[in-house]
């Protein structure tokens, strides 16, 4: 059984999981195959033919073995390789960006497909070209080299496309060559070493049954098995003492051809579920895809179906005003017309997109001790959403961290699956014609989606063909922006060398090309200098007023949303709390006061204790203030208008306290948009973290159902 422990270094000394090493594994794979085969031809002369010895048949199915693992192992790891771009698209959002630029199914994937066959074509190459020059017995006939052809030919495509679709069990780039190389080895090595031992063992048709059963459930085993049928034909017909001719190979006892024909037939099956996977794998869940193994996930996108909470205990009544309005919108007379005829008269056709008690609910399964599996654990990101965006209006979405935004918006653009509720845009639901509705739409994500090593030139380039810009124009339309956003010095650097504001004005400009019908921007200034600020505002204002196209923007810079934002909601813990004008947000909300002190950290004393005193003194000329904010010295009160009686009288005893509690500033101020906001993200902190599902009722102490009680406390 030397041969056995050949094999077994053979096996450990190639092994390895990183297509940095498949080359050099190829070229000793190459030169194995020489020694293989020259081994094999001398044990062929040295033994007394016709007909071998137990040991001599050992020995050959030995080498045929570890020629089939060390080409396998080859070809395998070499694919995996593929799968790690395919990944990061998916990981950098830049597939869903591709997506909204119109980048079909078809031409993305196809693409993909066929420069990875061309790629892979030359390792194939190299093989058969090495067979050929260094003349290797057993292989170097046209039978085998006839069969080596055939099977790659049918090899490649279905490994290719084999990758694409196990791709999707990845969520990190990084984790692929880790995980996947020793995946499919593992897969396609161990039915394979069973395949051999049994036919080198038992000599029986238990083989062969077995290869076609691996052949059916277990596609990377392909990858190995035709070397191994291809070498067992030449050495039995050897063995036999007669010379293989070529239809040996191909004859219904070698076994090949189902190698050749079956990846064919995989191939199918793996183009629809790739289909599905890419289509429908929202979350970066594959398991979404399949309604039935998706628990929680998309089973209901019927707004029909909806939790009926038209009427939410406490909600505001703009928000109300606002849900009753997009339900009009949804019925189904509205929606039709609309779909029909593309241009729509009347107020309430007057939306560019509208979301119907729109819904996100992760569900995640917390750990478990020991076998005891975890509990499961509801966390709504998004609670029955139910907003329209009117022609040449931009609405911005404001909220405080983990409020649920960007959650919104990505189910606004079918990359994250709405739990219930629906989007429609021009007229179309979102989910069920995305890809007609997508091209209607740009979309700047809060993490910039861009490929490391293109330049931003070609970036914007990339992007402005995929936006249909007219090539004349093209020059003029990336000048314009690349002038205006002062990007012209970092025009030619990769995109990983760029800094983070330069990212974000990529991504803006991306966003913008091409006057989509709807543009979503997640905090699209995040990092940009103020004059970069500027010109995006500028863009913004002109790219939206008066016109038939609209905008959703989400942002943390209040003085942007009052700039920009024809109406402002503020989200809470996922709810839509309240939606206007940004003026009629500060009437209703912030008709008060607004006093911010600092103590003076020079005084003796416990700071807690001081602020404590002082504002139990405010409390005796205030006695209806609320505390906005309390933080170290600082700290921030909300004081109802009915709590000033004069101005002079109130900064008179705001100087007097001034000097009894030592503060070091003051100042009282009428309400801003900022401490509308504060009031509203201060909320997001009292209801906390709240898990599980409340419909219908909202988490917040003050509501009532009074009519008169149902607004919040002004600020
Ligand atoms: N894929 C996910 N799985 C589980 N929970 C998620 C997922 N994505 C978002 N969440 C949760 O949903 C909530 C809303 O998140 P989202 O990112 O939409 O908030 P946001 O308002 O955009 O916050 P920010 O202002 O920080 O961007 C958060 O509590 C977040 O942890």
């Amino acid at each position: 059984m030397a041969s056995g422990s050949q094999v077994l270094t053979n096996f450990v000394g190639l092994y390895n999981s990183s297509a940095l090493h498949a080359i050099p594994t190829l070229i000793n794979l190459a030169s194995q195959s020489i020694l293989n085969s020259s081994g094999i031809a001398q044990t062929l002369t040295s033994a007394s033919l016709p007909w071998p010895d137990v040991e001599t048949k050992l020995q050959y199915n030995a080498n045929v073995m570890s020629s089939g693992i060390l080409l396998g192992i080859a070809l395998i790891t070499l694919l995996s390789g593929f799968a790690t771009e395919i990944v990061r698209d998916r990981e950098w959002k830049l597939r869903g960006q591709l997506r909204i630029s119109g980048v079909s199914f078809n031409l993305y994937w196809g693409t993909i497909y066929l420069r990875d066959i061309v790629v892979f074509l030359i390792p194939c190459t190299a093989i058969i070209i090495a067979v050929i020059i260094l003349d290797i017995k057993g292989l170097n006939s046209e039978g085998p080299i006839l069969a080596m052809l055939l099977m790659f030919l049918t090899l490649i495509p279905f490994g290719i496309l084999m990758i694409m679709v196990i791709s999707f069990l990845f969520d990190k780039g990084e984790s692929v060559m880790s995980y996947l190389p020793p995946l499919l080895q593992l897969s396609g090595m161990i039915p394979y070493i069973v395949v051999a031992l049994v036919d080198m063992i038992t000599q029986s048709n238990w083989a062969i049954i077995l290869h076609y059963i691996f052949c059916v459930v277990l596609p990377p085993y392909l990858m190995f098995s035709g070397f191994y049928f291809i070498s067992r034909v030449n050495l039995y017909a050897v063995i036999k003492g007669e010379e293989p001719t070529t239809s040996d190979y191909f004859d219904a006892d070698s076994h090949i051809l189902v190698t050749i024909i079956l990846p064919i037939i995989h191939c199918l099956w793996m183009y629809w579920l790739l289909r599905v996977l890419d289509v429908r794998a929202t979350d970066g869940n594959p398991r979404a895809a399949f309604p039935c193994l998706a628990t929680g996930l998309d089973k209901d996108s019927d707004p029909g179906r909806a939790i009926n909470d038209d009427v939410i205990e406490g909600e505001d009544e703009d928000v109300s005003a606002e849900r009753s309005r997009v339900e009009r919108l949804t019925s189904e007379n509205t929606v039709n017309y609309s779909r029909a005829n593309g241009v729509q008269a009347g107020t309430e056709l007057q939306v560019v997109a509208f979301t119907n008690q729109l819904r996100k609910a992760f569900t995640k399964r917390e750990k478990g001790s020991g076998r005891k599996k975890g509990k499961e654990k509801t966390k709504v990101a998004v609670r029955n959403l139910s907003v329209a965006v009117d022609k040449g209006e931009v609405l911005g979405l404001l909220g405080p961290n983990g409020a649920g935004k960007s959650t919104a918006l990505n189910m606004m653009i079918a990359e994250t699956a709405p739990t219930k509720g629906r989007v429609v845009v021009s007229g179309n639901n979102v989910r069920a014609n995305a890809h007609s509705v997508l091209e209607t739409l740009g979309y700047c994500p809060q993490h910039d989606a861009l490929w490391e090593t293109i330049t931003l030139e070609e970036h914007v380039r990339c992007f402005a063909a995929l936006k249909g810009i007219h090539p004349s124009q093209l020059e003029e339309v990336i000048d314009f922006y690349i002038n205006n956003l002062k990007l012209q010095e970092h025009r030619k650097k990769a995109s990983k060398k760029l800094s983070g504001g330069t990212k974000r004005k990529l991504s803006y400009i991306m966003s913008i090309l091409g006057s989509p019908q709807l543009v979503l921007m997640d905090e699209p200034s995040t990092g940009m200098d103020p004059q970069s600020k500027r010109f995006l505002w500028d863009t913004i204002n002109a790219s939206f007023k008066n016109t038939s196209r609209g905008a959703v923007l989400t942002t943390h810079y209040m003085e942007e949303a009052d700039a920009l934002c024809d109406r402002v909601g503020i989200m809470v813990n996922g709810t839509l709390e309240c939606l206007g004008a940004t003026q009629h947000l500060k009437n209703k909300y912030g008709s008060g006061y607004i006093l911010e002190v600092k103590l003076s950290l020079a005084l003796p004393g416990d700071v807690e204790e001081l602020m404590d005193q002082l504002e139990e003194h405010l409390k005796t000329l205030f006695p209806n203030m609320d505390t906005v904010e309390r933080f170290m010295e600082r700290s921030q009160y909300s004081i109802p208008k009915e709590d000033v009686k004069s101005l002079g009288t109130t900064f008179s005893s705001l100087e007097q306290c001034k000097s009894t509690h030592k503060l070091e500033e003051y100042s009282f101020s009428q309400s801003s948009l900022e401490q509308v906001f504060l009031y509203f993200a201060k909320k997001q902190l009292e209801d906390g973290e709240e898990d599980g599902d409340r419909d219908g009722r909202r988490g917040s102490p003050r509501r009532t159902n009074s009519t008169q009680d149902q607004q919040p406390q002004p600020v």
